[in-house]
């Protein structure tokens, strides 16, 4: 197996309703142990993210998450967390995970399939590369997603120049000739 521990420390934050402290995600591993201190920012979804329930802080215990890796041994009977950190105006918050996973180049399938079930995966495949696929995935709705913004900015300017008056539309060009002319 292959174990990593991982500290997170978010710093305090004075707009808290305008960032996450780690985006939507669920670990790639077998399971995660998590220690949290008391200032809550865990939260998790079961819905794909149109709810979020808050994990709340319990003085020496741990958060236990199944990752992807215990998903696909389920065969899916099992969820994969999908979970969040949020931060806080008021306080910093730390939360130290230890992230069991499989050998990287071990091969994963179902371990055991119901009758009438079909396989969560088409082929017996390593663990490193369901999460090479994962990675890339996330990097392609990332590219898209800013692709998506960009394209909003450029018809919002669009809407605002059809809005101005001629005169205005005709000053603006002036300044910014001859790039623009
Ligand atoms: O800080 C937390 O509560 C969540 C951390 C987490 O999800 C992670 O490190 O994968
Ligand atoms: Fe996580």
């Amino acid at each position: 197996m292959d174990q990593k521990v991982v500290v997170n420390f978010y710093p305090k934050c004075p707009q808290p309703n305008l960032t996450l402290g780690l985006k939507r995600h669920t670990d790639p591993g077998t399971i995660t142990l998590l220690l949290q201190d008391q200032v809550g920012g865990l939260q998790a979804t079961r819905d794909g993210g149109n709810t979020w329930t808050t994990v709340q802080p319990l003085k020496g215990a741990f958060v236990v998450n199944l990752g992807d890796h215990g998903h696909y041994l389920s065969n899916g009977r099992f969820k994969n967390a999908d979970h969040q950190a949020v931060v806080n105006s008021n306080h910093s918050r730390l939360s130290i995970a230890t992230f069991q996973n499989s050998a990287l180049e071990a091969i994963m399938y179902p371990l055991k399939i119901r009758e009438g079930e079909k396989s969560m995966l088409d082929e017996p495949i390593t663990f490193i590369e369901t999460y090479k696929r994962k990675m890339s995935k996330d990097l392609e709705v990332a590219r898209l997603k800013k692709l998506a913004k960009e394209e909003q900015l450029q018809d919002l300017e669009k809407a605002k120049l059809e809005a101005k008056p001629m005169e205005e539309i005709f000053a603006l060009r002036l300044l910014s000739w001859p790039f623009f002319a």
